[in-house]
């Protein structure tokens, strides 16, 4: 990749990560908890799946980043979220959002503007969650992105701007944008939508990268680009989504930095 559109670069962060393996508090779905931990333990990051309100604010404190899903929503999940995003933002640590669904009803719409409302560090979703966020059109069907990353694109932009968040489109071509920069990253495999949970896990893997980055945009660049080049790797000798996923956790954890440099397929948008 042309290393000038980041400050650090994918594989510089990949090698922080993997010198001192960050503690990523991830309040994710149930669908999520078990895949999610398994996806940061092969990428080289230490998950915890802490969520209680008795405790989730004194867990954020000692995390290096927190991460916030709406996936299986309901009302202890939203005071767990609450108090965590406290403890994060007193500990000065970053926070990124996962809007799944937030077309879908109202509990998720309300929900996820409570949320933006509280300046996650970096918003990551599905093209389709993206729009809805952004207060436009959205095509999603369920937890299913039903949109381009390209209709995105300028939704994404707005809301950049005036969240002040960093945020990551995914899809067939990834959107990462500031409101300033922004930029696309191409790879990944057409098995990895069929995977559940492997959007909600590359959220958990977003904190990981805020974690150990100076800037978040270079964070969510690198946990983009860390998937993209895993799935592209994964895709090869696949014989569906099945055996996707066992080549996918093997080549997160295979992937060398110097790799994901050269082989991230990151440009200018
Ligand atoms: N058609 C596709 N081809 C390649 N990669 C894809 C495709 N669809 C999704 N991905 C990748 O799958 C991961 C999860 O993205 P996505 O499916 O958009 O999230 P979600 O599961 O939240 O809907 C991202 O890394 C994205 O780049
Ligand atoms: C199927 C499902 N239902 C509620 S959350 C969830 C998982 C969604 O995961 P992802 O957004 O990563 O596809
Ligand atoms: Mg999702």
């Amino acid at each position: 990749m042309d290393m000038s559109m980041t400050q650090q670069t994918p594989g510089v962060l990949l090698s922080r990560l993997r010198a001192e393996p960050p503690l990523v508090q991830c309040i994710t779905n149930f669908v999520a908890m078990n895949i999610a931990a398994n996806v940061l333990l092969a990428a080289g990051a230490s998950p915890a799946m802490v969520s209680d309100a008795e405790e989730a604010n004194e867990f954020a404190r000692i995390a290096g980043a927190l991460t916030v899903n709406i996936g299986t929503l309901s009302a202890p999940f939203v005071a767990g979220m609450r108090t965590a995003i406290e403890g994060a933002q007193a500990a000065g640590r970053p926070w990124v959002l996962d809007p799944v669904a937030c077309q879908a009803t109202a509990l998720r719409r309300r929900t996820a503007a409570d949320l933006l409302a509280l300046t996650p560090t970096i918003i990551r979703g599905n093209a389709s969650e993206i729009l809805a966020l952004a207060g436009e059109d959205s095509r999603g069907q369920g937890v299913d992105g039903r949109d381009s990353v390209e209709t995105a694109e300028a939704g994404a932009r707005h809301l950049a701007e005036t969240s002040g968040a960093v945020v990551a489109v995914t899809g067939e071509v990834d959107f990462v944008t500031d409101g300033t920069r922004a930029v696309r990253i191409a790879g990944g495999s057409p098995y990895m939508p069929l995977n559940t949970a492997l959007g909600c896990s590359l959220t958990g893997l977003c904190g990981a990268y805020a974690a150990v980055a100076d800037d978040p945009f270079d964070a969510a660049v690198g946990a983009l680009a860390h998937y993209a080049v895993a799935g592209s790797r994964a895709h090869e000798g696949a014989a569906g989504p099945g055996s996707f996923g066992v080549r996918f956790l093997d080549a997160l954890h295979g992937l060398a930095p110097g790799a994901l440099d050269a082989e991230a397929r990151v440009s200018q948008a």
